[in-house]
């Protein structure tokens, strides 16, 4: 795992009852960056954000974490595509939550408080969460996954059923929560917002990740190097791969060619390892801004 790199999937299937549902997924996730996942639907975002969350075993393949917790490990919030309509209120439904990831009662009131304040959940006093709307549902949904201030935030579907303005804010909490070195994945089918927020896009489809793509406003200004090399037939699964590579913003295949752009500081990196792969390359160019 590169310096900054939290969590790796290296070759992840999973598989229900026979049917493949994610095929030989491999990617990193750097700690203070956002990826989005896209996709249409049944198409395995879910699924993904499952496995890394640790929720869902690999049917093969590995996970791998680095966190700064004891050992290693990582404190992960996921907040799922949907909460169930309970019978709790919010602050009762949250400070389960909140005892259960192991936070003081002493502390647990304020800080759900304050995330409650943040996301401005207008409930009524001892209203049950059974009688919430969706997007009171997913203001709450997201305050869970936040409770244990986690180093890797995995949210699924979580625009659905908020309105505009709630929209904004959450919008400035993940840029916030990016600011404070806080990785987030979300996945959605709304491409086009979450594209908006994300560092990189990868797109799903058929259980793999079809393609990988850096957002329009981080790639403003920036410096890359453009990759073009041949792989043999049969390896387009490893030609993938490197998509999700440390340092390569956006990756393109077309047949038998591949076309990396990758941060300079790992471009000799990618370029031995693709040799040592045995892709064969045909040229290397230098260049900033849009990735053409
Ligand atoms: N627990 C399960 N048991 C059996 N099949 C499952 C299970 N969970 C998901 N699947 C199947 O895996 C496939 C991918 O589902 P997943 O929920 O990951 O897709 P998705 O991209 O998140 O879909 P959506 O956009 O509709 O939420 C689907 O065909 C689904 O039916």
């Amino acid at each position: 795992m590169n310096l900054n790199g939290i969590l790796r999937l290296i070759q992840a299937s999973k598989q229900y009852k026979g049917k493949t549902v994610l095929q030989r997924v491999s990617l990193e996730i750097n700690r203070g960056e956002t990826v989005a996942v896209t996709g249409p639907n049944g198409s395995g975002k879910s699924t993904l954000l499952k496995l890394i969350a640790g929720l869902s075993a690999l049917s093969s393949g590995k996970r791998e974490v680095s966190g700064s917790g004891e050992g290693g490990s990582l404190v992960i919030g996921y907040a799922p595509d949907h909460l169930p309509k309970l019978k709790f209120t919010a602050r009762e439904y949250l400070n389960h939550m909140a005892s259960i990831r192991g936070l003081e009662a002493a502390t647990r009131t304020r800080k759900i408080e304050e995330l409650l304040e943040l996301v401005d959940l207008r409930d009524r006093p001892g209203q049950q969460m059974k009688f919430f709307s969706k997007g009171m549902l997913q203001k709450v949904n997201l305050v869970q996954a936040l409770l244990g201030d986690p180093e890797l935030l995995l949210l699924d579907e979580p625009v659905g059923g908020l309105d505009e303005e709630a929209q904004g804010v959450l919008a400035s909490m993940l840029m916030s929560l990016r600011q404070k070195g806080t990785a987030i994945v979300v996945a959605s089918h709304e491409q086009t917002l979450i594209g908006q927020w994300a560092d990189r896009t990868l797109a799903i489809s058929d259980g793999r990740i079809q393609s990988v793509a850096a957002s329009s406003a981080s790639v403003e200004g920036k410096r890359w190097r453009r990759i073009v090399c041949q792989w043999p037939k049969g390896r387009e699964e490893d030609a993938k791969a490197f998509a999700n590579w440390p340092g390569t913003i956006r990756c393109r295949m077309e047949r038998q060619e591949v076309v990396y752009w990758t941060d300079p500081a790992s471009s000799d990196a990618l370029l031995r390892e693709l040799l040592e792969a045995g892709a064969s390359i045909d040229s290397v160019a230098a260049g900033s801004g849009r990735m053409v």
